[in-house]
Formats: structure tokens, sequence, C-alpha cells
């Protein structure tokens, strides 16, 4: 019955519209704003505070870019870290990988957890793989905790710097993502619009070349329900084995040595993966320069 728009100071004077057929929850977390709508041509949509963050169209391209982008650039990623991201869509792509013994995940809204298992279950299919352990909490308290070179990959699914995930885009935080990290580790982080936040990315590009001393990149990749249609990625990796993000060593895509169970790959392959590190003039000059 109407429309959702996407108004936000965030992206001043534009908004993304969804046509609304019904309105499936709506609730209040500790910390944010919780709505699910069926949507008439994008599936259902999850809201925070007023922002999308997944559509049952559309998440594949975010989830499987923000875990193949990283976990197809090491050879056997053994132990995965995934901060935010309760919805659960990263754990499906993460499961994929038949290396992998280990998944933590440490989201802060528990709500988002009940919500996407209620509405999303093609998304929510993370949590049911064993390897995954669940911690509600706060990810820059739980990183402080972590032992020195705990995990070969984290993935930062955040929202925006506007709200519980503000601290996520700041300083100490890359730091404790470094040390958590083994040598040759590896980060991909959530890392908003080159049309819209260019000045953050070249903040975020900035810290990352001061923290992580192995190779720092920005990929992006198009998903139609986030503003401007496109959505960008930080990958870094600490110093020690080199890791070359632009071409996927542990291709996810290739054989069928993959766990198929959560569904084929929808959006992600090995040349989508190389051509996500091609930017426009406008945004290499910023980020190649930092
Ligand atoms: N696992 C899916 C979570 C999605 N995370 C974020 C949700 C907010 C969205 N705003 C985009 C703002 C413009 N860059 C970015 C991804």
């Amino acid at each position: 019955p109407g429309w959702f728009s996407e108004i936000s100071p965030m992206w001043p004077g534009e908004a993304h519209s969804l046509k609304v057929e019904k309105i499936l929850f709506q609730g209040k977390s500790d910390y944010q704003n919780v709505i699910v709508f069926q949507s008439a041509t994008y599936g259902k949509v999850l809201v925070l505070d007023g922002v999308i963050q997944l559509t049952e169209r559309d998440e594949c391209a975010y989830q499987e870019m923000i875990a193949h982008l990283p976990l197809s650039s090491i050879p056997n990623p053994r132990k995965v870290l995934v901060i935010g991201g309760g919805d659960g869509g990263v754990l499906r792509e993460v499961s994929r990988y038949a290396s992998v013994e280990k998944i933590d995940i440490c989201e802060i809204d528990k709500m988002v957890v009940d919500v996407s298992k209620q509405y999303f279950p093609n998304v929510a299919v993370g949590y049911d793989d064993p390897r995954v352990s669940l911690h509600i909490g706060d990810g820059v308290a739980f990183l402080k905790a972590v032992p020195e070179g705990t995990y070969d990959a984290v993935i930062v699914d955040s929202s925006d710097p506007i709200g519980p995930a503000q601290e996520l885009f700041e300083k100490p935080f890359f730091q404790s993502v470094a040390k958590a990290l083994r040598p040759g580790g590896v980060v991909c982080t959530q890392a908003e619009s080159i049309w819209l936040h260019m000045h953050i990315i070249e903040e975020i590009v900035s810290n990352c070349r001061q923290i992580f001393k192995g190779s720092v990149n920005y990929a992006w990749t198009t998903v139609p329900t986030y503003p401007s249609g496109v959505i960008g990625f930080m990958l870094c990796s600490t110093e020690g084995p080199p890791v070359d993000f632009k071409h996927p060593i542990n291709p996810i895509d290739a054989d069928d040595s993959h766990v198929k169970t959560n569904g084929p790959l929808k959006f992600y392959n090995s040349e989508i993966h190389s051509a996500a590190f091609c930017l426009p003039s406008f945004a290499r000059k910023v980020i190649d320069s930092k």
C-alpha cells in the first residue's frame, strides 16, 4: 500500500524508492528501528533505521562479493571472523569453503538475527552450518579480546557510519582487525559508494595504508537497491605472504570442491572478481594517491 523511500542525510537530495505490498514486521531493538516489508518487485526487504540493508532479489551481489573477494584471494582460509552481518548472508557464503574450520560472527543486534531467521530463511541459512559460532555484542570489544594472529580472514559487514556501526569505520577498529589477523591475513569491509562518499573512502584508504602493510585495494560492485546503485569494499592484507586480490588463487566458482548446499553462486565469478578492482578515473585518482 504505497512506497518506501530511503531518505537519509548520508545521501542528500536523492532517495531510492520501492513499492510496498505489505509490512511484515516493525520493531525497535536496543540499537535501531527494524522493518521488514514485502516489496512489489524485489522480494522481502530488511530496513534498519530507514536504510535498506538487503532485498531478496539483489542481496546475492553484496553477500557473494564481500565474502569471495577476500576468501578467493588466499589459499586455505581456516578461521574466519564476521563483524556485523547478523542477517546470515555472509555466513552462507563463507561456509562454501571446505577449508574453513571455524566461523565466528559478532553481531550487536539480536533482533537482526531473529528477524532474518524468521523472514529471510534463504539468507539466514548461513547459521545452520555447525562451524558457525554466534556472539551477540559489540565488534569493537570482541576484537579487543581476540588473541593476536587468530584469523585468516575478517569480514566487516557493517551498516553505515551513522548509528551502531560508526566505530567500525574508525582507525582504532582497523588496528584491532590487523592485530587479530595472521601474517598475510585478509580483511574485507563494507566501504560505501564512490558516487556518494569519496571523502569517507579517502579517509578509510588513508587509515588502511597506515595500518595494513600488505596490499590495500578498493573494489566495487552493483547493488541496485543501495543508494547510487553501487557499493564498495576495502580489501587489505597484513604484512606476510603477499596477497594479490586482483587475481583469485582459490576460485570458488571453478570446481565442485566447494560446498553447494546453499545453492549456486548467482553473482560472483572470477572475471567479475578481477573487474571489481577497475575504478573510474575520479575514484582511482583519490584511492591510488592515498
Ligand atoms: N549483509 C547485508 C548488510 C548490508 N550492509 C550495509 C547496509 C547499508 C548499506 N548502505 C549503503 C549506503 C551507500 N553506500 C551498505 C551495506
